[in-house]
C-alpha cells in the first residue's frame, strides 16, 4: 500500500495514467495501459487546450427537499402525516472539463441525490439551478450532452462485452451511421475502458459465471462513453471493488476527463492511493458542503480550521470522519452535529466557496449560448430490431432458459395424460373433457406466468436504465417484447395441442384442433402479458406472479363456468364475467369440443345424450358465439399489450440505483 499518499506529488495533478499505474508496481496495468496509449496520446489535451473555452458544469445553491407520508400505509395518503426532507441544502459547485472531482461523505449525505438533481432525476422538490455552460440543465440538455453511471450494473447475463456494447451502440449512435463506425466506437471504448481482454467474454451473474464484477462496472461506465459525452456522472462506480480494480478504474476515469470530459463521481471509502487522482473533491454532511475545493487544498483548509491529517493517515478517510455524525449516544450525536454545523459555517464563508459563487454568478449574468439541435437517433425499426435480437441471443444462448420457454407448456401435459388417459363417449367422459378442458384453460397462462417472472425481469431492469437514457420507450419495448415471445409460444403451444389433443382423443376434427391450438396460444399470451403489467407496477417479481396467478384464477372461477355455470352466479359476478377473458375462452372451449358429439348412457338416467344437450344446458348458445368469442380473444391479446403499456407508464420509471 502507498502511504506517501499525503506527499506533494512534485509532477502535480496532471501526471499520466502511465505513471500512476507504474507507481502501483504493477505490470498487467502497464500493459492494458499501452493498449491504449496510442489512443491516449491522439486525444489527451493539454492544459492550454483545456483552458480555453473549457465547458463547466456549475451547480448553483441547490436544495432538495422530498416528502415522506408518516403513519401507517393503510390510512392513506389523506389521512397520513406529509413530513418534509431536506436532503441538500445551499449546494454550489464547479466542475470542469478536464478535471475529475469526487464527491464523498458518508452514508446518508446526499451523493446520490446531488447526482440526481443534477441528471434530471429528483422526485422531490429542486431549488436553485444546475447548468452546463449557462445552459440549464433539462432532461434533454441531460440526455444530449451526458451520462448518468449509476451504482447497480443491469446488463444481460448472457451476452458478451462486445455484444453488449455493440446493441447499445445500435440503440444510442445517430441513425445514419455505418455498421463499421459502430464496430469502430465500440473497439475504441474498448480499449478505453482497459476491456480488451475480455471482449468476447459473457457478461455473467449470480448464476452464470462470468467476468468479474470490476470489469462489469467498466462494462457499465463503457456504455454510457458510446456517445461520447461530454459530461460522465457516476454514482458509486467503485463500490464492491478490491482496491487495485477501484484505483485503475479511477485512473480510467481520470483519462477520459483528461481527454475534455467533465466528470464528476460520488465515492464511499476511497483508498489512500486514489485520492491524488482527484483535482477537485466536495465532503458532504447531512445534505451540505463541508469543503468543496482543490484536492491539494484539503488538508491545509482542515488544518486551518484545527483538523490536521497526520502523515500515515487517508485525509479522505480523516475528513469524511470529521464530518459524519456520531450516532451511537446523544451527547455524541450532539457534539458531532455541532461540530459539522461549524464546518458547514466555515465552508459557507470560505473563499474558496465565495469564488465558486461568484464565478457561477458571472456565467449567469452572460448571455445564455444556444443550444444545439439534437442529433436525430436511430429509427423506429432499428430500435425494434436491435431489441428484438438482443432477446432473442439473451435467451438462446441460456439452454435452461430457452428449453423452460418452449418446453415447460409440454411438460404440463405429460401430467394430463398420466391423469386422464384417452376420453371415452361415455356419459362419464363429460366431466373427464371439463377437466381437460380446465387445465388446457388454466395451464398455459400459468405456464406464461413463470415464464415471465423467470425471464422478464433482467430485461426489464435494462429497460429502466435505457428509458431513462432516453434510447426507446414502454412501447417500443414492450412490442418488442411480444414480438420476441410470440414465436416461441406459438412452437410451445403446438407442440402442447399437437400431443393433448390427440393423445387424448378430443373432438376429431381438424378446423377444431386449429382452434384449440391458437385458443391455448392466446391464453399463454394473455398470462405472459397479465404478468409483464404486474411487473411495471410492482418491483418485486414475487410479488407480481401472485398478482398474476390471483387475476387468472379469479377469472377462471368467475367466468368459465367450469366450477359454477355462469347463470347460477349471484348478479355481480354475472357482470363482472362480461370483462374476464374465461367467459369467452370458456365458451370456445365448450362448443368446440361437445358440439355434435354423441354419449351412450350406460343406463344412467337422466342422461346428457349428446354434446349440443350439454351446451344447451350449460352454456346456452355458445355453439353460436363462437366467431364473437374468438373476437373477444383477439382484443384481449392486443388489450393485454396495452394494459401493460399502462401499468409500466402508471408504475413510473424506476430510479434503480
Ligand atoms: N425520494 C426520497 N424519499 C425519501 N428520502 C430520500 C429520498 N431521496 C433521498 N432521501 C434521503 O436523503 C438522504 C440522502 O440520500 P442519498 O441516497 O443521496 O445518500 P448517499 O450519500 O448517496 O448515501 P449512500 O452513500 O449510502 O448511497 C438519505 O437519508 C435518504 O434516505
Amino acid at each position: 500500500m502507498d502511504l506517501r499518499f499525503y506527499e506533494k506529488d512534485n509532477k502535480g495533478y496532471y501526471g499520466s495514467v502511465s505513471e500512476t499505474l507504474q507507481n502501483a508496481g504493477d505490470g498487467r496495468l502497464k500493459e492494458s495501459e499501452n493498449q491504449i496509449s496510442k489512443f491516449e496520446n491522439s486525444s489527451v489535451k493539454s492544459d492550454a487546450e483545456l483552458d480555453c473555452g473549457r465547458s463547466t458544469l456549475n451547480i448553483y445553491n441547490v436544495g432538495y427537499v422530498v416528502k415522506e407520508w408518516v403513519g401507517p400505509w393503510w390510512k392513506g395518503a389523506c389521512l397520513r402525516k406529509v413530513k418534509k426532507k431536506t436532503v441538500l441544502r445551499n449546494i454550489s459547485l464547479q466542475v470542469k472539463e478536464g478535471k475529475m472531482t469526487a464527491i464523498l461523505g458518508n452514508s446518508g449525505s446526499g451523493k446520490t441525490s446531488l447526482l440526481d438533481v443534477i441528471a434530471c432525476r429528483s422526485t422531490g422538490e429542486v431549488t436553485g439551478t444546475v447548468s452546463v455552460d449557462g445552459v440549464p440543465c433539462t432532461r434533454d440538455v441531460i440526455q444530449q450532452r451526458a451520462t448518468y453511471v449509476m451504482q447497480a450494473d443491469r446488463l444481460l447475463p448472457n451476452l458478451t462485452v462486445r455484444e453488449t456494447l455493440r446493441y447499445t451502440a445500435m440503440l444510442k449512435l445517430p441513425g445514419n451511421i455505418k455498421a463499421q463506425d459502430v464496430d469502430r466506437k465500440v473497439s475504441q471504448v474498448i480499449l478505453e475502458m482497459g476491456l480488451k481482454d475480455v471482449a468476447d467474454s459473457r457478461i455473467g451473474s449470480s448464476i452464470i459465471r462470468g467476468i468479474s464484477g470490476g470489469e462489469q462496472r467498466r462494462v457499465t461506465i463503457a456504455i454510457q462513453l458510446l456517445k461520447d459525452p461530454d459530461m460522465i456522472l457516476l454514482d458509486e462506480p467503485t463500490s464492491g471493488l478490491d482496491s487495485y480494480t477501484a484505483r485503475y478504474l479511477v485512473s480510467n476515469l481520470r483519462d477520459l476527463a483528461r481527454r475534455g470530459k467533465i466528470v464528476l463521481l460520488t465515492i464511499h471509502q476511497p483508498n489512500s492511493d486514489i485520492f491524488h487522482m482527484f483535482d477537485q473533491i466536495g465532503i458532504m454532511s447531512q445534505g451540505e458542503m463541508v469543503y468543496c475545493g482543490p484536492s491539494k487544498e484539503l488538508v491545509p483548509y482542515f488544518t486551518t480550521l484545527g483538523y490536521p491529517c497526520d502523515k500515515y493517515t487517508n485525509p479522505l478517510d480523516r475528513y469524511v470522519d470529521v464530518a459524519s455524525i456520531d450516532r451511537r449516544n446523544k451527547e455524541k450525536e450532539y457534539n458531532s452535529k455541532k461540530r459539522v454545523d461549524s464546518l458547514v459555517e466555515a465552508f459557507n464563508n470560505s473563499k474558496l466557496h465565495h469564488t465558486t459563487v461568484q464565478t457561477i454568478q458571472k456565467i449567469h449574468q452572460q448571455p445564455r449560448p444556444k443550444v444545439n439541435v439534437r442529433q436525430k437517433g436511430p429509427h423506429y425499426g432499428r430500435i425494434i430490431l436491435t431489441l428484438l435480437s438482443r432477446m432473442n441471443k439473451n435467451l438462446f444462448r441460456d439452454r435452461k432458459d430457452y428449453f423452460a420457454r418452449i418446453f415447460l407448456l409440454p411438460l404440463f401435459m405429460v401430467f394430463i395424460i398420466i391423469f386422464l388417459g384417452r376420453l371415452g363417449h361415455t356419459y362419464k367422459s363429460i366431466q373427464d373433457r371439463i377437466g381437460l378442458i380446465y387445465n388446457a384453460t388454466t395451464g398455459p397462462p400459468f405456464m406464461g406466468i413463470i415464464n415471465s417472472v423467470a425471464l422478464f425481469v433482467c430485461l426489464r431492469d435494462l429497460y429502466y436504465r435505457e428509458c431513462r437514457d432516453g434510447l426507446y420507450g414502454t412501447g417500443t419495448f414492450l412490442v418488442a417484447y411480444s414480438i420476441h415471445v410470440i414465436p416461441l409460444q406459438i412452437l410451445s403451444t403446438l407442440i402442447f395441442s399437437s400431443i393433448i389433443y390427440w393423445v387424448t382423443g378430443m373432438n376429431p376434427n381438424f378446423d377444431r384442433f386449429v382452434l384449440f391450438t391458437l385458443e391455448v396460444f392466446i391464453l399463454h399470451y394473455w398470462g405472459e402479458m397479465v404478468t409483464v403489467a404486474c411487473m411495471g407496477l410492482v418491483m418485486n417479481p414475487n410479488l407480481a406472479n401472485s398478482l398474476a396467478a390471483l387475476v387468472q384464477s379469479a377469472a377462471v372461477i368467475i367466468a368459465s363456468g367450469y366450477v359454477k355455470t355462469v347463470a347460477n352466479l349471484i348478479e355481480p359476478f354475472q357482470w363482472l364475467s362480461w370483462i374476464l377473458i374465461h367467459k369467452y375462452s370458456g365458451e370456445i372451449f365448450i362448443a368446440n369440443e361437445f358440439d355434435g358429439l354423441e354419449f351412450e348412457c350406460d343406463g344412467f338416467n337422466p342422461c346428457i345424450p349428446n354434446g349440443t344437450a350439454f351446451i344447451q344446458e350449460y352454456y346456452p348458445g355458445a355453439d353460436e358465439r363462437v366467431a364473437r368469442n374468438f373476437g373477444a380473444l383477439g382484443g384481449y391479446a392486443v388489450g393485454t399489450l396495452i394494459l401493460a403499456i399502462l401499468a409500466f407508464k402508471i408504475g413510473g420509471l424506476r430510479n434503480l440505483h
